[in-house]
């Protein structure tokens, strides 16, 4: 088993927000999460990438317990996650913006920065290669120096997957890919999240555009008011009474 999570439960107050979900996540493929609004998908990511630390249950990365480490900790075993576009620094380059992610896996310290080592000096040497690197494989080599405040919104989620992909992840979350962007660019997103996937990058995304997943993706989880309602391949969710119940069938067009 990759990664696996077991019977994993956040409560907020009295609110089950992620109630006793087990889910699989499948390496190499294209895993995707639905449900409507306020079904818990988020609050799943958060638990997982350890940015809420889950009242019960498990996560089991590679047979590792990792239900207890903190963010960072997490990171540096190889599972990254995007943010928002809005958590990015719209008065730096897209290249400064990128080049900090690549940090995590260097190990220069304050001493290095006040002598200026040579540590030092080959660590930011090779985040500044890793940066260039992730900009080409996103599509961003050109656009290395603008600056955020004056790229579009598609290349905003491109610059947020450059960071996600130079911290080096075997396995990478994306939060809403594609949300507001337009169905060209969305096309655009989903081939690079393919290219992704074929360089053995396990993904994991949530997804309100419903054609886009049944496209997109290997495995489906359902998740709806906290619970997990359905999981397995497209066609399988596509025609699950309970998925079309509860969600599909408001949504199935968007
Ligand atoms: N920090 C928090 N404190 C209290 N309640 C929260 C918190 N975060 C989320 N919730 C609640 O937990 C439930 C699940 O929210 P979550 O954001 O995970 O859903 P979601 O499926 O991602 O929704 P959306 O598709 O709208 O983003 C919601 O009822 C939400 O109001």
């Amino acid at each position: 088993m990759y990664l696996e999570t077991k019977k994993l439960t956040k409560k907020f107050g009295g609110l089950l927000a992620v109630n006793e979900v087990d889910f699989s996540i499948k390496k190499g493929k294209i895993n995707a999460i639905i449900g409507p609004n306020g079904a818990g998908k988020s609050t799943f990511f958060n638990l997982i990438s350890g940015f809420h630390p889950p009242s019960s249950g498990e996560i089991i990365f590679k047979g590792t317990d990792i239900t207890k480490l903190p963010s960072n900790k997490i990171a540096t075993l190889g599972i990254a996650r995007t943010f928002q576009t809005t958590n990015l620094f719209e008065g730096s380059t897209v290249f400064d913006n990128v080049v900090i992610g690549h940090r995590l896996r260097t190990k220069s310290n304050l001493f290095d920065a006040i002598f200026k080592t040579k540590r030092l000096k080959q660590e930011e040497e090779k985040c500044k290669e890793k940066a260039l690197e992730v900009l080409q494989l996103v599509g961003l080599a050109k656009t290395a120096d603008s600056l955020v405040s004056n790229i579009t919104q598609e290349e905003k989620k491109r610059v947020a997957f450059a960071l996600a992909l130079a911290t080096d992840p075997e396995l990478v979350f994306l939060d809403e890919p594609t949300a507001g962007v337009n169905p060209d660019e969305t096309e655009e997103l989903s081939l690079l999240i393919e290219k992704m996937a074929g360089k053995g990058i396990t993904i994991c995304l949530i997804e309100h555009k419903m054609k886009m997943v049944m496209k997109l993706a290997d495995n489906i989880m359902v998740l709806n008011y906290g619970e997990k309602i359905a999981e397995g391949l497209p066609e399988e969710i596509n025609n699950n009474e309970a998925v079309i119940k509860a969600y599909l069938g408001g949504s199935a067009s968007a």
